[in-house]
């Protein structure tokens, strides 16, 4: 079982959102910023919650005073490099990384999945839901002892999750509403979320 105060949560929100062609993390969903709809999933599960972004003052007034926020630098590195740069500030052994786009994310199911932490074998790098086309990179965990390692693969030039995470052993998570991934990347998934 592990506890909320065992479990650091790394939210990107430095994306370009070409796609959607506005800011998705600001996208109103039942009248809330996406962005502040997943800090208070992240919050519910992990008692350290950053934000990694280049942009803290935009999001400032959506999110507590409390929140930690990571610039990240250069802009538009990418996801795999934001995470590396949240990951080196995480004390747990355990953390949760999340994207900002999720609209359907359910807090119940990101706490049963953290209460199996403890289970997953030791050989495993992480742990995360697994479709068709790969590895869901974006919601799932991670460990913190997996950093030195990611970064020798941004060193090397490397730049994509799954391809980092093929090089690994990852335990599958068990995705028993696979709605809840739903990204929400252009207007049209927006449209279509109801
Ligand atoms: N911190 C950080 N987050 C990123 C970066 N690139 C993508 N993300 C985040 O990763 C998640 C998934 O991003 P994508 O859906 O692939 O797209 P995007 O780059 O925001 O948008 P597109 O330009 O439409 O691809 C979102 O939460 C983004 O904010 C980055 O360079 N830095
Ligand atoms: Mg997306």
């Amino acid at each position: 079982m592990t506890n909320r105060s065992e479990l650091t949560a790394i939210i990107l929100a430095g994306g370009k959102s070409s796609r959607m062609g506005e800011d998705k993390a600001l996208i109103l969903i039942q009248g809330v910023p996406l962005l502040q709809r997943i800090y208070k999933i992240a919050e519910d599960c992990a008692a350290t919650v950053y934000v990694v972004t280049p942009w803290e003052q935009r999001y400032q007034h959506i999110l507590p005073p409390n929140c930690q926020f990571i610039k990240e630098a250069p802009l538009f590195a990418g996801p795999l490099i934001g995470f590396a740069q949240g990951l080196a500030q995480v004390q747990t052994d355990w953390v949760l990384l999340l994207a900002c786009d999720l609209p359907k994310l359910r807090v119940e199911a990101l706490q049963e999945w953290a209460n199996q932490l403890d289970d997953v074998r030791t050989s495993a790098i992480a742990t995360l839901a697994h479709h068709i086309k790969g590895w869901e990179p974006l919601c799932g965990f991670y460990r913190r002892s997996c950093l030195p390692d990611l970064n020798e693969y941004i060193n090397q030039g490397g730049r994509s999750f799954q391809q980092w995470l093929n090089q690994h052993p990852v335990q599958v998570l068990p995705l028993t509403e696979p709605g809840m991934l739903f990204n929400c990347n252009t207007p049209d998934d927006l449209a279509n979320l109801n």
